[in-house]
């Protein structure tokens, strides 16, 4: 039975592999039969095919790719879930993916994106990107995303837009939809690093902005989970829609961006641009103003920095705030740590967040219990690669489970409770023993194509969290006692949330 439905889709070279036991013996390695040591080359112990590998599959990839992650994790598939249990046992096999050579970086692409994209010729997003192109596009970028004192700039106006947020919420006692509501944050506040301007999201659901956004990710998470060939079909009603909203969102970038020059131009004409840019950081001009970088490739970064950057921080958002409610005791420490280092200041430092280790602890505990993204980090393998005794060949695309992962309790004892506690180093013994193997906790993926975004949206929601508790006590309706959640393109909540904001 499993077989057949298996064959039905004829998936693909695709395994999901899951870490370890105890002992993290790395044998990441070319598949062989022999080895060479001090003595010479021997004969190492025998390799199996990957053919028979147990629920290894073979088909076209990309369909497979999805069933594979849908039954998976719904773990609707009792072949796929056994295929965690008898591999989890053995070796340290996250670990031997993850540092399996690479120089391509190879990340599995959303295929309605590409097939936009190819159709339309429209120059590929970093996310389409591989190997030199893709290099020649995220290095420059790099360097002034992840460089944590140059994202520090970028307090003062996340700390503006996350302001408003609070006389907002400060207005009404509670939300219906918390979700919407941080998705409307958050695409101020990556609209304030990708345009420096606010574009209104927050004041009006119906902004025409955050109606694309919301509409795109949801069609974008709908191919991704529930792939149908009409999707990429274009005389599809699906597919004009998602091109349709695609066009419209790639506009409204695009006119932002625009507009961006024109007052960049218009500055420098009268002399004000080198005082300006003392004042307020302007990621577009470092963009341009980077030899390396041709005007096109800035909109395009400038473009994906604002899709990438809103439905991940608007979920992880919400299940930090979530998490606090669940449990009242934590946020009461949280509060405690806010009141000691931040007090009723409202303007936030780099300083102080350098020193709100409670905070840091809370929000990487949400990412662990509700890890972010369906499954975890893909790639194909650019050489054969042993895994657990297989061989996996070249070009097989490999996704390790960092969802299931994080809530293994081999590396996080108790992992279904919200332990915050686990993260600070005091306690590190007796809650978790990640840190000996960092590979359980991934959320940001892994290597050089790691998220871009991941010091800015932590930025991001260590200030709208700080704000939150320190102006408001928030609770969930009574009786609620945990917030169901569905895959998408990330892990978002499976229905509307409603949260009270009691006034301190
Ligand atoms: C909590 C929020 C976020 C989470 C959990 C998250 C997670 C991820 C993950 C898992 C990846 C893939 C990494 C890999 O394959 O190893 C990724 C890639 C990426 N993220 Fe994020 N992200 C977040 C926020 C952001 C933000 C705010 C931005 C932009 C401002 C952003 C921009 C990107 C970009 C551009 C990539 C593609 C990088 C590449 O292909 O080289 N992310 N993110």
């Amino acid at each position: 039975m499993k077989m057949s439905i298996l064959h039905k889709f004829r998936p693909p070279h695709l395994i999901n592999r899951q870490s370890c036991a105890k002992v993290f013996s790395c044998y990441t390695r070319r598949t062989s039969a022999t080895t060479t040591t001090n003595e010479g080359t021997k004969p190492t112990h025998s390799v199996k095919p990957f053919s028979e590998m147990p629920e290894a599959l073979s088909g076209p990839r990309f369909i497979s790719m999805f069933y594979f992650i849908y039954l998976y994790i719904t773990k609707k598939s009792p072949a796929l879930t056994s295929f965690y249990t008898t591999m989890k046992q053995k070796h340290d096999y996250a670990k031997t993916v993850f540092q399996a050579p690479e120089k391509e970086h190879r990340r599995f692409k959303l295929q309605l994106m590409d097939f936009f994209t190819k159709k339309n010729n429209f120059q590929k997003p970093l996310a389409l990107l591989d190997g030199k192109e893709w290099e020649v596009q995220r290095k420059p970028t790099q360097e002034k995303m992840l460089r944590p004192a140059v994202v520090a700039n970028y307090v003062p106006l996340i700390e503006k837009v996350t302001d408003d947020f609070i006389e907002k919420l400060g207005r009404k006692d509670k939300t219906e939809d918390l979700f919407t509501d941080l998705l409307n944050y958050a695409t101020e506040s990556v609209g304030m690093l990708c345009f420096n301007k606010r574009l209104g999201c927050m004041e009006n659901d119906n902004n025409p902005v955050a109606v694309n956004v919301r509409k795109l990710f949801e069609m974008l998470g709908t191919s991704v989970m529930r792939p149908r060939k009409s999707h990429m079909t274009p005389d599809s009603k699906f597919y004009q829609e998602y091109e349709k909203e695609t066009f419209e969102f790639t506009k409204i970038a695009g006119d932002l961006i625009d507009s961006q020059k024109v007052l960049l131009t218009k500055m420098k004409d009268e002399g004000r641009l080198e005082k300006y840019l003392e004042e307020e950081p302007n990621f577009l001009h470092s963009l341009l103003s980077d030899p390396r970088v041709t005007e096109e490739s800035a909109t395009s970064m400038v473009t994906t920095l604002f899709g990438a950057g809103i439905e991940t921080s608007a979920n992880t958002l919400t299940f930090v705030l979530t998490d606090l409610s669940l449990y009242p005791d934590k946020q009461k420490t949280l509060y405690e740590e806010i009141q000691r280092v931040v007090g009723d200041s409202t303007n936030l430092t780099k300083e102080h967040l350098a020193r709100m280790s409670y905070l840091k602890a809370c929000v990487k505990e949400s990412l662990r219990r509700t890890f972010p993204l369906s499954s975890g980090t893909g790639r194909y393998l650019e050489t054969d690669l042993e895994v657990g005794g297989y061989e996996i060949p070249k070009d097989t695309l490999v996704v390790v489970n960092s969802a299931l992962m994080s809530n293994d309790e081999r590396f996080f004892p108790r992992p279904t409770e919200y332990l915050p506690e686990r993260w600070l180093r005091d306690t590190e013994g007796e809650l978790t023993v990640s840190r000996n193997f960092p590979f359980a906790y991934t959320p940001f993926g892994n290597g050089p194509r790691s998220c871009l975004g991941q010091r800015f949206a932590e930025n991001e929601i260590f200030i709208a969290v700080i704000k939150i508790i320190q102006n408001f006590q928030i609770s969930l309706p009574a009786g609620v006692t945990e917030i169901k959640s569905d895959y998408t393109l990330f892990r978002t909540p499976s229905e509307k949330v409603t949260l009270y904001f009691k006034k301190r």
